[in-house]
């Protein structure tokens, strides 16, 4: 799949964040986009909430359902700094989401993962593509957050 130029903006406010945010700790950020309007950027709000499940994919898709009214998402495009963990692909395909944009890659950054033998591409497949993904772009101004971790 190619990004479309909205996307592509999208991701890139989404990096901005997450390099603002960034002070130490790996930080995630991630929107949603919604005929042309963006949810977002909202950043991963476990260490505040205490909550493990807070991911930034899952507070953007929170909030754009909140914001819309609806947890019908399915003409959105989830956006994020991190390839989406195995939760995350989860969230997105109960909101009806099925276009994935996001910079950092699995293959580049293992560590965030909680079933390293499942790629997306296993993830897509075992949903019978009913999503499908572009993922690297602009990876390397991420490089200093999440590699080497
Ligand atoms: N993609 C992603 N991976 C994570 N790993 C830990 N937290 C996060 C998050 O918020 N997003």
């Amino acid at each position: 799949m190619t990004p479309t130029e909205t996307e592509r903006a999208a991701l890139d406010a989404v990096i901005d964040r997450a390099l603002e945010l960034h002070a130490g700790a790996p930080v995630f950020t991630a929107s949603v986009l919604h005929r042309g309007e963006v949810f977002g950027p909202h950043a991963n709000e476990v260490g505040e909430t205490r909550d493990p499940s807070r991911h930034a994919e899952i507070v953007a898709i929170a909030r754009a359902g909140a914001a819309l009214g609806t947890t019908d998402l399915s003409e959105a495009t989830l956006i994020a700094s991190m390839q989406p963990c195995e939760m995350c692909l989860a969230a997105m395909r109960w909101a009806g989401i099925s276009r994935l944009v996001f910079a950092m890659t699995q293959t580049r950054a293992p560590t965030f993962f909680q079933f390293p033998a499942l790629g997306i591409d296993d993830f897509a497949r075992a949903a019978d593509n009913s999503f499908t993904w572009s993922g690297g772009h602009g990876a390397d101004r991420l490089s200093q957050i999440y590699e080497g971790t």
